[in-house]
């Protein structure tokens, strides 16, 4: 059989984009300190990938190296295709860092910030005015353009943080645990910013954070980093799923037949964990498992409410990794 296979040709790989931040067998050391070992991995234009690991991880150092604040020890780093530490100025002109510190003049109003940031990046003067007008709208910000930013949330602070890393309108975005201070109402905003600034203005984003439901909701990709090796990556819902071999139904039946089903569960083999009056967690059962477990507990007259499979999430891979790892079992 011919033709089933589209072989992708030379001229085809050629024309294909770089990718817009690429790391290649990295090793980045600190004196004796290995900060990054054999790191590869990379994100394509307008994904948002996230970088996960403990405190100490690396994931600071990956920001660095791109922006090229650091060279690698080994390997290679590449931003657009380019090389971060001989085409610095290019790479940072296309690259918009916002730190985990405070990046604004509380002293000065959120125009005031934004113009003298705009000078910085050297946006010509004519351009100015609407550009930081555009972004504090952007952001949300404009009905408060012209108070001291000092008089701001959290929240804000941290919007007119991005809004000045937006104001060069940079392809590639690297945000340091963008949300790790806010409130769970601000730090859903600047999720919903972030997301716009991928899915809307094409943009590539790479996150650093802790928060685990945050990559899982905002990442179409994870690096998974611990002690400066990646020990897991891919999307959040694949990777999440690498752990449902090991599946698990919540069980919740009428309290007066908590005997009866604990008798049939111990029968099958299963007897799982008691985690309320009538309810169950119970081991080993897939989603094609559950009409055997109802079948059997029906038999025996267990007047079953509710039947749950659970899915894992990557908090539960998260945790697994980092258990083995940090327990010495791997
Ligand atoms: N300039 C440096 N000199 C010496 N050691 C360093 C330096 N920079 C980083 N390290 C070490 O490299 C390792 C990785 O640090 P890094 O800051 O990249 O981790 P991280 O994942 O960003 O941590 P956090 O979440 O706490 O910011 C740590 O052990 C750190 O102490």
């Amino acid at each position: 059989m011919t033709g089933a296979v589209t072989a992708v040709t030379p001229r085809e790989q050629v024309a294909r984009p770089a990718p817009a931040i690429e790391l290649t067998g990295v090793t980045r050391q600190f004196g004796d300190t290995t900060a990054l070992d054999d790191v590869t991995f990379r994100a394509e234009p307008g994904q948002v990938v996230g970088l996960l690991g403990h405190n100490g991880a690396g994931k600071t150092t990956v920001t660095r190296l791109v922006a090229g604040l650091v060279a690698p020890t080994r390997g290679q780093v590449r931003l657009l295709g380019h090389d971060p530490t001989t085409d610095g100025v290019w790479v940072r002109r296309r690259l918009g860092v916002l730190p985990s510190s405070q990046l604004v003049d509380l002293r000065m109003t959120a125009r005031e910030n934004l113009v003298f940031a705009a000078r910085l990046f050297g946006l010509p003067a004519a351009a100015v005015a609407p550009r930081v007008a555009a972004v504090l709208e952007e952001l949300g910000l404009a009905d408060r353009a012209d108070d001291r930013a000092g008089t701001f949330s959290a929240g804000m602070r941290q919007r007119l943080a991005l809004a000045r890393v937006l104001l060069p309108e940079p392809p590639v975005l690297l945000l340091d645990e963008p949300s790790s201070a806010l409130d769970p109402v601000a730090a859903r905003e600047l999720r919903d910013l972030v997301r716009t600034a991928s899915r809307s203005q094409g943009r590539t984003v790479v996150l650093c954070t802790h928060d685990l439901a945050e990559a899982a909701e905002l990442c179409d990709e994870v690096v998974i980093l611990a002690s400066g090796r990646v020990v897991a990556s891919g999307p959040p819902a694949e990777l999440a799923a690498r752990l449902d071999v090991t599946a698990v139904v919540d069980l919740g039946c009428d309290p007066a037949d908590e005997t009866a089903a604990a008798a049939v569960l111990r029968r099958r083999g299963t007897p799982g964990e008691r985690t309320g009056a009538g309810e169950f967690q119970v081991p080993g059962v897939d989603r094609a498992g559950v009409p055997g477990l109802l079948s059997d507990l029906l038999r025996d007259g267990v007047r079953v409410q509710a039947v749950a499979p659970r899915h894992h999430t990557l908090a539960d891979l998260y945790f697994s990794l980092h258990t083995t790892r940090d327990g010495g079992a791997a």
